[in-house]
Order: structure tokens, then C-alpha cells, then sequence
């Protein structure tokens, strides 16, 4: 559907809805201008009527805009402006898309653990509205990541699921895309033939349905599958192609990506001159604007240059790219200029230079590997939860069988004629069903196969680095919640949000944020020493593990609740009202005395628990930004006011007066000062 951009000012449902469909399919065509141009139109339209959902939207389409330019950070701010907006609405489906999408960014920038996070997070939702397609294209988003982290396994078995979904829906969108995705999978196992197959199926569904961005990308992998099997000419023509479709449909970011595979072509076929003319020209167009695109131009440019032997540009060239890829925090790419920087100072003789260059290319790689160590955390809960999904379908097919057992008998007895034609439709449809899935079994049974050997040497190496990691988790193996690391991973987004919408007010941007507060509560159980020693530390282990349930009654699905450590527990109320703050403190410490905690030999115990909070930002008026450590100490000195005052209550610091207040040690006697000079707002439970 396309809608004239001029026209389009009325503000009405429809239209607005009309011009929604108008801007994703002129980007699935490839026409980010125009669809850049259609988003302008509905951003005059949304500031117009101050609908929040109607924000939302917009956000979300022109984060999808800049994914398609490459503009990753600024994509994942406007899609958590988006989360935020439709967890408050309760809009599910748009939420399960937003999810998808920060799955994507993360995947773009090489998260792969947080994309595998979000993917989940999009999954569960659409699992629940029993969403097909839009599970289809999240199971190819998820086949993606885990073919990224090595996880092949878990990869086929996600792209088999999406298959499913596709076929059963007769989508051609979603077959193209598994297809495209399985070549992907395959190119990066080294099965450059197998990818090629997929690459054309998905470039021929494509071309049937016209979407040229698409074309231009089944080009490109073409392309360079080709260049890793020596077929120089083809790769050159199709990479050609790629880079004249991308220019076509004015996604000039892409076109020099790509140009930078002709360059590649040209130095495998060892035309230097030519490949040099590519490299400047991209380095030239990209420098300072695209980040991601200057960093591949600069590997291929230090490539270059050291076999052309001239190592002092190499180094040169790969300096640079350090410099750009710590800024980028893309280890990855970082360790490959170490590896090019350490090659060209060997090659110069320059030894001692060499060594240095190596122990940095040695930290980096330590540090990388450290990164892989959490992805392969992400691996093991990716595997787990494909079993999960795999006991949820079979259950699923075995309740439509059943279903379908019982209408067909009713079918029968009212008409036997057609109760014969209906199963002999069942019949057939059953066997092309056999039929298709068969030969998509065939297909993956066969790339299984290959992929065995390999897969045993990687599950090895992978047992080894989970037993180093254990102690590292991200969940809490005792209480089944989530650890310190997985806070200090994920509030720090929450917390640059909330900076935003203060200083957007402050600035005159918007008006006064409403519930973008943040609280962070400490929560700790009161004499749990007593507990362990009169009754042991199996029945000390009970008590948190019920301590924990009730917490999670108290907080919704969208809060942080993590095991600190011990006996301390932190929550974090995500963008709520502080006004909330007392009552949610309140509801806490009741959830905990109210009822004593049932133990599994029928003996109750009664458990309290004393809680200390600290509401974000601290002095709404003038934002000053704090780390989570901080908070953590702020709340820390209220819990330690609410165990001075008696235990079994709360304290809470509201905000505070001026930015002195925020002294370089937060504790509890800094804390007591700035109460008796009057510079905080404190609460407290009434009567304590
Ligand atoms: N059973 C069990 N006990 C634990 C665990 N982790 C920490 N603890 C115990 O928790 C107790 C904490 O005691 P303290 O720090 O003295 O605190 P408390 O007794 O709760 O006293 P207050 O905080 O002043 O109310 C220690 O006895 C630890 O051994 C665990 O995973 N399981």
C-alpha cells in the first residue's frame, strides 16, 4: 500500500495506520529515503496528539530506520522508549516486536548473550498469542545468534522450528528469510557449496516478490561465498550487482560494505592497484560517519597494505583501527588489527616492537575470551529453552490431533460422505506434510552429520569453559534468581533512560516526566545467622528460597530482583512513581511477617526482614547521574537505619537537597548528618 506523503495530515486512525504499513514496506523495498521521508510525515502527526502509544510507534519505526543505517546506538535508545511505553499500555504484540528488534540491534553490534535474551523475551510473548509467523522470524533472528556464538546445533534447531512456522503459514517472506539465514549458518561453518544453495533459493523468492534490498543482500553473500571458493568472476559480478542494487534503493551505507568485497576479490586476484582505488574510496565516504563500515575498510586496508609489504602503512592503518574499535567496544575486530600490527612489525624485523604488539594482542584475546565465556552461558540457556520449546510443540500437536480425532468422528456420524472426503483431505495434506518435512529433515539430518564431529570438539571445550564460569552465572543457582552480574548488565540502559527523559524536561524538550522514576531497593532477612544455627543451613537454604518467591510476588514481571549475595537481596522498581516507593516498601515487609515461612517438615518459621530504598533520580530537578554502586550505598545506609531502629521495617531516601549531598562514601553516618541538617527527604514506616 502506498500513501502520498503530502496528503497524509489528518491525524485519523486509519490514515495514521495506512501510512505505518506505507513506511515498513517502502524500507522492505529497499527505500529508506522514502520511508525516512513517510516517517517525518507521521512524527508531525504524532507531535500533534500527544498519544504515548502513538509515540511508541514512531519510535519504533524510526529505530527500524536507523537499524537499516547502521545507526545501532541510537536504534536501541529508541526502542527501549518504545519498551517502556508499551509495558505501560500492556500492548503485548508490540512489546514482543520491540523485543525482536533490540535483539537485532544487539545482534548487529555482536551482543550476541543480550540478543539471545531479547529473541527469548519476544518468543515467550509470541509463544503466548500462539503468533506463527511472527514466531517464524524470531526463530530465524535466534538461528542467527547461536550460528554466531557456535552453537550450530541449537542454530539448525531454531531454523528448523522457523521453517515449520513458515510452511505452515505458506509465507514466503519467512521461508526466504530462513533460507537466507540457513546460507548465512552454512558460510560461516565453511560449507561454502551448501550456502550457495540456500543463497539462490532466497534470492529466487525474492526476486518473485520484488524486494530489491533483499536481492542486493542474496548478491552480496553470493558474492562472497563465490570469492571463498576461488570462482573470482562470478563473485566479482555478483558483487557488482549487490552494490549496484544497494545504490538503486539509495542504501549507499551498504553499497561501500559490499564494495569492500570487490575489493577483497581484486586482492585475492592480486590486482593491488584496483583494490586500493576501492579501499580509499569507502575509507574516504566512511570516515567519521559510519563507524562499523571505517572499521572493516581499515582491516581490509592494513590486509592490503602488508601484501603489498608496505608494513609501516599496515601499522598505520591498524593503529587506527585499534583506536576506533576500543571506541566501538568491538573486540572481535580489535584482536584481528592486534594480528595485523604484530605480522607487519615481524616482517620489519622489528622484534622487540613485535613482542610488545603480541602481549597486547594476548590481553585482548584474554579478554575476548572472557566475553565468549558469558556467550557461552547464553548458549547453554538457549539449549535449554529449545528443549522446552521442543516438549511445548509436541504437546501441541498431540492436543490438535486429538481435537481433530474427535471432530472428524462427529463429522462421520452425521455424514459419512463427507466425513470420507474430509479424511481423505487429512490424508493428503498429512502427506505433504511427511513430504516437506521429510525433505527439510533430509536437508538438516545431512548438514548434522557433517557438522558432528566438530560439534563433540566444540561440547568439550564448552563443558570446560561452563565449569569455569559456574561461579559466574548470571542466575542463582539456590533461589533460581538472578545474579549481581546480570543487574550490573542491565540497569545501566535504565538508568541512562531516565537521564534522558529529566534532562529533556529540564532542557524544555518535553513535559515533566510521570513514572520514570527508578527504586532501588536492598532487602536484607533480619537474624538469618540464628536461623542457620538453630535449625541448620538446609532449612537456612528453605527460607531464601521462600524468601525469594515472596519477593517475586511483590514485584512486577518488568523489575529487577537479583540474589546479592547471602542473605541480601536488591530490587529494582523500573519506572514507577516514587510516590510508590513507600507503599511498595511496605508491602514487602508484610509479605514477609505476615505469615510464618512453611518448612518442608512442618515446621513454621517466623521470618522478617528490614529494607532499605533509594528513589532515581535523586534530585528530580537537576539530574546528576549516579552508577548503580552509588545507589546501592545510599540504600545500604537505609538499611542500615531500619536494623539501628528495631529491624522488621523501612527506610527510604527520597531525594535529596543539593549535589554536595552525593559525598565520595555514602554511608550511614554521612547519611545521619545529612538528615540532622535537614538536606534529605527520608521516610520512614509511621510509628517507627
Ligand atoms: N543457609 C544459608 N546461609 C547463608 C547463605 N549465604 C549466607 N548465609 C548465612 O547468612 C548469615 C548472615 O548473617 P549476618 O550477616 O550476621 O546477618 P544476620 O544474622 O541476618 O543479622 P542482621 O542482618 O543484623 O539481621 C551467615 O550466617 C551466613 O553463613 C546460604 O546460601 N545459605
Amino acid at each position: 500500500m502506498h500513501v502520498d506523503a503530502q496528503r497524509v495530515d489528518t491525524g485519523k486512525k486509519s490514515d495514521i495506520d495506512a501510512l505505518k504499513v506505507s513506511i515498513r514496506t517502502e524500507r522492505e523495498l529497499g527505500n529508506i529515503q522514502k520511508a525516512e521521508l513517510l516517517t517525518q510525515n507521521l512524527q508531525g502527526i504524532v507531535a500533534k496528539s500527544q498519544n504515548p502509544e502513538l509515540q511508541a510507534d514512531l519510535a519504533t519505526i524510526t529505530a527500524e530506520n536507523e537499524i537499516s543505517r547502521t545507526r545501532y546506538p541510537h536504534a536501541i535508545e529508541l526502542l527501549k522508549s518504545a519498551e517502556l511505553a508499551y509495558s505501560r499500555s500492556s500492548n503485548d504484540l508490540a512489546l514482543a516486536y520491540v523485543y525482536t528488534m533490540l535483539g537485532y540491534a544487539y545482534y548487529s553490534m555482536s551482543d550476541y548473550p543480550l540478543a539471545l535474551d531479547y529473541y527469548h523475551r519476544g518468543e515467550r510473548i509470541y509463544n503466548a498469542l500462539d503468533d506463527k509467523k511472527s514466531l517464524s522470524m524470531v526463530g530465524s533472528y535466534m538461528g542467527l545468534a547461536l550460528g554466531a556464538i557456535g552453537d550450530y546445533d541449537g542454530a539448525i534447531l531454531a531454523y528448523q522450528t522457523a521453517l515449520d512456522h513458515a510452511i505452515e503459514q505458506g509465507s514466503d517472506a519467512e521461508k526466504s528469510q530462513v533460507f537466507y539465514s540457513l546460507g548465512g549458518l552454512n558460510a560461516k561453518m565453511g560449507d561454502h557449496r551448501s550456502a550457495l544453495a540456500y543463497f539462490y533459493s532466497s534470492l529466487e523468492i525474492d526476486t518473485k516478490r520484488g524486494m530489491v534490498q533483499n536481492i542486493a543482500f542474496n548478491n552480496a553473500l553470493i558474492a562472497e561465498s563465490l570469492l571463498a571458493l576461488s570462482d573470482f568472476e562470478a563473485a566479482e559480478s555478483h558483487a557488482n550487482e549487490a552494490i549496484r542494487l544497494f545504490n538503486e534503493v539509495k542504501s549507499t551505507e551498504y553499497a561501500d560494505m559490499y564494495k569492500l568485497t570487490l575489493a577483497k576479490i581484486h586482492i585475492a586476484r592480486g590486482s593491488y592497484d584496483q583494490a586500493n582505488d576501492v579501499i580509499q574510496n569507502v575509507l574516504h565516504t566512511a570516515n567519521g560517519r559510519f563507524p562499523a563500515l571505517t572499521l572493516n575498510a581499515l582491516v581490509v586496508a592494513a590486509q592490503h597494505a602488508f601484501l603489498t609489504s608496505e608494513h609501516e602503512i599496515s601499522i598505520d592503518y591498524a593503529d587506527q583501527g585499534i583506536k576506533k574499535a576500543k571506541q566501538a567496544e568491538r573486540l572481535p575486530i580489535e584482536v584481528q588489527f592486534h594480528e595485523a600490527k604484530v605480522n607487519s612489525l615481524e616482517a620489519m624485523n622489528r622484534f622487540d616492537a613485535a613482542f610488545i604488539a603480541l602481549k597486547e594482542l594476548m590481553r585482548v584475546k584474554e579478554k575476548l575470551n572472557n566475553e565468549n565465556k558469558v556467550e557461552a552461558i547464553a548458549r547453554a540457556q538457549a539449549q535449554t529453552e529449545t528443549v522446552r520449546k521442543e516438549l511445548e510443540l509436541d504437546l501441541k500437536l498431540k492436543e490438535q490431533a486429538l481435537e481433530q480425532a474427535g471432530l472428524s468422528e462427529k463429522l462421520l456420524l452425521k455424514n459419512f460422505f463427507i466425513g470420507l472426503i474430509l479424511i481423505l483431505f487429512s490424508l493428503l495434506f498429512v502427506l505433504y506434510r511427511r513430504y516437506t518435512l521429510r525433505k527439510a529433515n533430509e536437508r538438516l539430518e545431512w548438514k548434522v552429520r557433517i557438522q558432528t564431529r566438530e560439534l563433540s570438539e566444540k561440547n568439550e571445550q564448552l563443558i570446560q569453559s561452563l565449569k569455569l564460569i559456574e561461579s559466574e552465572s548470571i542466575t542463582d543457582t539456590l533461589t533460581g534468581l538472578k545474579n549481581r552480574r546480570y543487574l550490573q548488565k542491565f540497569i545501566k540502559t535504565d538508568i541512562a533512560l531516565c537521564d534522558r527523559e529529566f534532562s529533556d524536561w529540564h532542557q524544555g524538550k518535553s513535559r515533566k516526566p510521570i513514572g520514570s522514576d527508578l527504586l532501588v531497593f536492598i532487602v536484607d532477612i533480619d537474624d538469618f545467622k540464628q536461623v542457620n544455627d538453630r535449625f541448620g543451613h538446609q532449612i537456612g537454604d528453605e527460607v531464601l528460597i521462600e524468601f525469594s518467591k515472596r519477593l517475586e510476588h511483590v514485584f512486577r514481571q518488568s523489575d529487577y530482583i537479583v540474589r546479592w549475595g547471602g542473605e541480601e537481596f536488591v530490587a529494582v522498581a523500573r519506572f514507577v512513581d516514587r510516590k510508590s516507593a513507600m507503599v511498595l516498601a511496605q508491602r514487602l515487609v508484610k509479605a514477609i511477617n505476615d505469615t510464618k515461612f512453611e518448612m518442608h517438615d512442618n515446621m513454621a518459621l517466623p521470618i522478617t526482614c528490614s529494607v532499605g530504598y533509594v528513589c532515581y533520580p535523586l534530585i528530580p530537578t537537576n539530574v546528576v547521574s549516579c552508577h548503580l554502586e552509588k545507589l546501592l550505598e545510599m540504600s545500604d545506609a537505609c538499611l542500615y537505619l531500619a536494623k539501628a531502629s528495631g529491624k522488621n521495617t523501612w527506610v527510604g531516601l527520597e531525594s535529596v537537597n543539593d549535589e554536595e549531598a552525593f559525598a565520595e562514601d555514602f554511608n550511614k553516618s554521612w547519611l545521619e548528618t545529612l538528615i540532622r541538617q535537614k538536606r534529605v527527604t527520608i521516610r520512614r514506616e509511621p510509628g517507627k
